[in-house]
């Protein structure tokens, strides 16, 4: 029978070692007889490179994206190794220093750039500067020996990248602004300041922030600093003030010395209290009609005694007994703190006022404050009120204010020296930390008085006062401060009377 022979058969049989190979059965022409000759092409293993080789050198596409493919993993090689090789030459040669906005060498560290860029346009060099294209302003206020003030522009690295020379040696400044971060305390937003340099000069850092933080120190040098807070933190409040001299505040007689005598004594005594283990704390309480000069006389120790002043304010919105713990815990050193008025603060913790509001501080948590852990840290309270008889015994009693001053309306012996004061013809101002007699300055058109005079119409000035006084009438030494600076010294005799008033 005939069966009909397929011309060409394929067939794929497994290749024992070499994997499956594709035998192909051809056949000769019909009438060649059953002669069948076969061929074996090579599997996938050692074989398939010579096919896909094959396969891309005939087809031109392959080729070239084979060759783009190589290309591209070469470039992609080099620029990881570039990077890594930066990375590691940067760790390895330069040195960088962050400083966050919160801490405090932040404000030192711009101060410190506008002072070097300013200091060298005074000597009429070219500034020191950064190299920048984008600054920002500080603007400070130089106080002249005759009061008058004058606005001082400094320029200061704004956000962005800056260079500047320290000791010969090149420093890069990135000060960068956190659009999305923002100091709940000041409301302003978050920076960083990122110094650079070649980690040969790392040593230049630690001088640089030392240079910087003593001209922080020297701009409140022979100053006071009054802060104030600023959520759970002590911030400085305006520019540190000049120290008021402790003459230029007239209290009756004797009560000036009494408290500077007993807060030097105090001072002195920080080993005795920590043998007895008692807390290391004394507080005073002045109190008195309004213009008697007890924030004035606060101030003027302060000064004298070259300590800083904390003031707080109970009544403050958002202020938590827990704040004013955590304030009370962390007073810079050699401050005062001071809480002026607080009789006010919790007549008005009672009410609401006008706007709805109600401070959160609640009494006890005051005192809860006040007397603190007990602690070996100094700590130096004053209070100040206009109306002692409201205020708690408990907040008053021993410990918590150790020393209560009636500072009153002008008796006749302090009006009199304050007019000499005012009037007589030394006067005395602080240069230097030291307090100095110089000639008084006259205003337009006055004659000097004499000594004699002077001392004349002073006890003039005392003979009204007692006898406004004996009327129950009195002044306080505001109003008299006024007067003297309004009028010449015959004229405020006048005066005088007209500004007294029946005492409370
Ligand atoms: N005893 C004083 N000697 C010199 N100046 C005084 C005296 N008392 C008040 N003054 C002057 O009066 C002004 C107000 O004084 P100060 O604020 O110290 O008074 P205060 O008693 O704290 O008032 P208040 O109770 O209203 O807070 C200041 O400019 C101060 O110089």
């Amino acid at each position: 029978m005939f069966r009909p022979r397929p011309a060409q058969q394929t067939a794929v049989s497994q290749n024992s070692e070499a994997g499956p190979s594709i035998n192909v059965i051809t056949s000769p022409d019909i009438g060649q007889g059953n002669d069948v000759s076969t061929t074996s092409i090579p599997g996938p293993s050692a074989e398939d490179q010579s096919f896909v080789s094959r396969i891309m050198s005939d087809n031109p596409y392959f080729s070239a994206g084979a060759g783009l493919m190589g290309i591209g993993v070469v470039l992609t090689v080099l620029r990881r190794s570039v990077t890594l090789g930066t990375t590691f030459a940067q760790r390895r040669m330069l040195v960088t220093l962050e400083i966050p906005s919160k801490d405090r060498s932040y404000p030192w560290f711009l101060e410190w750039m506008a002072a070097q860029s300013a200091s060298q346009v005074g000597k009429g060099k070219k500034p020191m500067g950064f190299r920048s294209h984008e600054l920002a302003v500080e603007t400070s206020y130089k106080q002249h020996e005759n009061g008058s003030s004058e606005a001082v522009f400094n320029l200061v690295p704004g956000p962005g990248t800056h260079y500047f020379k320290y000791q010969g040696t090149w420093f890069q400044v990135k000060r960068e602004r956190d659009a999305k971060l923002m100091d709940l305390h000041s409301g302003s937003p978050w920076e960083t300041l990122t110094l650079t340099t070649l980690s040969a000069y790392r040593h230049l850092f630690s001088s640089l922030l030392t240079e910087a933080r003593a001209l922080a120190e020297a701009s409140t040098e022979g100053k006071t600093v009054v802060y104030t807070a600023w959520g759970v933190e002590w911030r400085p409040f305006g520019k540190p003030r000049g120290r008021r001299e402790m003459g230029s505040v007239v209290l009756a007689e004797g009560v000036s010395e009494k408290i500077e005598t007993d807060l030097r004594s105090f001072l002195g005594r920080g080993k005795w209290y920590a043998e007895r283990g008692i807390p290391y704390r004394r507080g005073y309480l002045l109190h008195g009609p309004p213009g008697s000069g007890k924030t004035s006389f606060i101030q003027a120790l302060a000064g004298s005694l070259h300590y800083n002043i904390c003031l707080l304010n109970l009544a403050e919105r958002g202020l938590t007994d827990d704040k004013l713990n955590h304030l009370l815990g962390l007073v810079p050193e050699r401050s005062f703190i001071l809480l002026e008025d607080v009789d006010s603060a919790f007549s008005k913790r009672v009410q609401t006022s006008e706007d709805g509001y109600k401070s959160s501080v609640t009494f006890s948590g005051l005192l809860n404050a006040l007397d603190g852990v007990a602690s070996s840290e100094e700590r130096i309270i004053f209070m100040t009120t206009n109306h002692y008889e409201r205020l708690d015994p408990a907040l008053i009693r021993p410990g918590r204010v150790d020393l209560h001053e009636l500072l009153d309306d002008a008796k006749g012996e302090q009006a009199k020296r304050l007019f000499i004061k005012f009037y007589g013809n030394s006067t005395t101002t602080i240069e230097n930390g030291q307090e100095v007699e110089k000639g008084r300055i006259l205003r337009e058109g006055e004659i000097p008085l004499t000594d004699q005079e002077v001392e004349d119409l002073g006890n003039q000035v005392q003979k009204i006062i007692e006898d406004e006084y004996s009327r129950g009438r009195t002044i306080s030494m505001a109003s008299l401060q006024g007067l003297f600076i309004r009028t010449g010294a015959q004229e405020c005799l006048e005066g005088i009377r007209e500004l007294c008033r029946p005492s409370e």
